[in-house]
């Protein structure tokens, strides 16, 4: 299955970053995408004054949008993330759509971004945002995916439920920063990849460095072995890859870690479907 992580230059213009990602979604299918990804917030600037101000409910114009990229395209699609509104509450949510523009599967950030680097970054999503409270997996024709949203990736249990869902492959819209991007964000794709033997793959908003919070770039694909297969700088571009099923298969059977857990020792338990 080949995949398409846009790397989307997001300004404060909501329509344009639409339009761009309209014809970015358009150019990925015609590569022979089959699945393409969105970043986080990749209709409005990412912090949270702006999360009200660019809320939507779902369904509502950007959903629409979405629906139309996928069905158009005929592609898999997943939609970033922006925020959406619901009974009072905002929410940092992904929409996935199948082929045929219908929703699939909707991720509500589990996780907030409540970080404080002193001298480097302090970020309190929580000062407008509520968190999810469920696992995303879809099904496709190639493999069952699994997704998060940036901060959920720091959370190895989530990966691990998705790993024993059966996902082959994970896909997190992030936007990292110029603080935890150059530390963390290869090294936690490469640890949620190699722990669980998947592929992997970020997709976050390009750099703008004029923007209040400056995007790390850097959308990546790590495969079950834990090696980068592809990545990018930062500047607005379509990361491509191949994701390989049977490769996941090849390499659990080489290392058979997932047959070698001492279940008799400790057990991953989980609460939601
Ligand atoms: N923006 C995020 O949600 C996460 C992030 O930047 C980090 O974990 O670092």
């Amino acid at each position: 299955m080949k995949i398409a992580l846009v790397q989307l230059a997001v300004s404060a213009t909501k329509a344009d970053n639409l339009n761009r990602a309209t014809q970015l979604v358009s150019r990925a299918a015609k590569e022979g995408a089959k699945l393409v990804s969105l970043p986080e917030c990749f209709n409005s600037p990412y912090g949270t004054s702006y999360f009200p101000e660019y809320a939507e409910k779902i369904p509502g114009a950007s959903f629409d949008s979405l629906s139309s990229m996928a069905k158009e395209n005929q592609v898999y699609l997943i939609g970033g993330s922006f925020p959406e509104e619901d009974n009072g509450k905002l929410f940092n949510t992904c929409c996935v759509f199948n082929p045929k523009g219908e929703m699939i599967a909707k991720h509500r950030k589990i996780h907030l971004f409540d970080i404080d680097v002193p001298g480097k970054i302090r970020f309190q999503e929580s000062e407008t945002l509520s968190p999810g409270n469920s696992f995303t997996t879809f099904d496709t024709p190639y493999c069952k995916v699994g997704v998060g949203i940036c901060y959920d990736i720091r959370f190895p249990e989530l990966a691990q439920v998705y790993a024993k869902l059966n996902c082959k492959l994970l896909v997190y819209p992030g936007a990292f920063n110029m603080t935890t991007g150059p530390a963390h964000w290869e090294l936690l794709q490469r640890g949620r990849a190699l722990d669980n033997q998947l592929y992997v793959a970020t997709v976050s908003p390009a750099r703008d460095t004029g923007a209040k919070y400056v995007a790390w770039g850097h959308s990546t694909v790590v495969n079950p072995w834990g090696e980068v297969i592809a990545t990018t700088e930062h500047q607005e571009t379509i990361l491509y890859a191949d994701i390989d099923p049977a490769y996941v298969e090849e390499v659990r059977e080489q290392i058979p870690t997932r047959k070698q857990k001492r279940d008799d020792m400790y057990t991953l338990d989980w609460k939601k479907s």
